[in-house]
């Protein structure tokens, strides 16, 4: 088995989600298709309240920063006067949502509404989350090891504790010490990093981040971050470049802790 040394500077491991903890296929082919089927519905049954309503907010201001994108679904002010027809100010949103679901956006806005249209499905027991065989025993074992252990994501922190509360191991939410999602920046941006070190009180250097997206361990590294890219069954091909420049690993078994930690 490859075995890649974590650096005894190390005492925060900062985990992505999906095409690291858990299989692209689930997020694509569970999670999403969820909010594609379900979305109209769930606006029509929940419009009128508030959190919905927050949501939507949240979605027309996205769209007014998108308007000069390619194809960008404007979703029209509420006039205020209670005259508006719901019905035409729902197909908006839904519009919205498929087109920003079909270029795999990571909006905040997207994310809250997605975040919240899992929350029933989850909560009913419809949906389990899946994670990798090797994630849940390696992460307990980080734990006993003195670790702490995040989650940085860009789905919503509400999102992420379903994922980790409801999942095929059970509920697994008390394996992780925090969470972040896009609140805290993108996760491309070297500054997001800087915050979630300053946010959990450490150094940079003392956080080991595994993500699947090398622009992600690119900015992680930037901030001065140790990054590592997993390299799961369905996650993107890696460039020659980026195989030659990150360390990789194939699963957290991989990973070997200082023996202080
Ligand atoms: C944790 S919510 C489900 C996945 C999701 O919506 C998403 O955008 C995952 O992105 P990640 O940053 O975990 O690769
Ligand atoms: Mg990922």
């Amino acid at each position: 088995m490859v075995v890649l040394s974590v650096p005894a500077e190390v005492t925060v491991i900062l985990l992505d989600i999906e095409g690291t903890t858990t299989p692209i296929a689930f997020v694509k082919d569970i999670l999403f298709p969820y909010v594609k089927e379900n979305v109209k519905e769930y606006l029509q049954t929940h419009w009128e309240e508030e959190e919905c309503q927050q949501d939507v907010n949240l979605l027309r201001k996205q769209a007014e920063e998108d308007s000069h994108l390619d194809g960008a679904v404007p979703i029209p002010a509420a006039s205020g006067s209670g005259v508006d027809d719901p019905r035409w100010m729902i197909q908006a949103v839904v519009d919205n949502v498929y087109w920003q679901m079909s270029l795999d956006r990571k909006t905040t806005a997207l994310k809250q509404l997605q975040g919240h249209m899992w929350r029933a499905a989850f909560k009913a027991g419809h949906m389990k989350a899946e994670f990798f065989e090797d994630v849940v025993p390696a992460v307990r074992k980080w734990r006993e090891a003195g670790m702490k252990v995040y989650v940085y994501s860009s789905g919503s922190v509400e999102a992420q504790k379903l994922l980790f509360g409801h999942s095929t191991e059970g509920d697994i939410l008390e394996l992780v010490d925090g969470h972040f999602d896009t609140k805290i920046g993108h996760k491309v941006e070297s500054e997001s990093y800087r915050k979630i070190a300053s946010s959990i009180g450490c150094s940079t250097n003392n956080i080991l981040f595994l993500t699947d997206v090398s622009r992600e361990a690119g900015a992680a590294e930037e901030a001065d971050v140790h990054v590592a890219v997993v390299v799961r069954p369905g996650n993107a091909g890696l460039t020659d470049d980026e195989k030659t420049h990150f360390s990789l690993i194939t699963s957290f078994s991989e990973l070997c802790l200082p023996s202080s930690a």
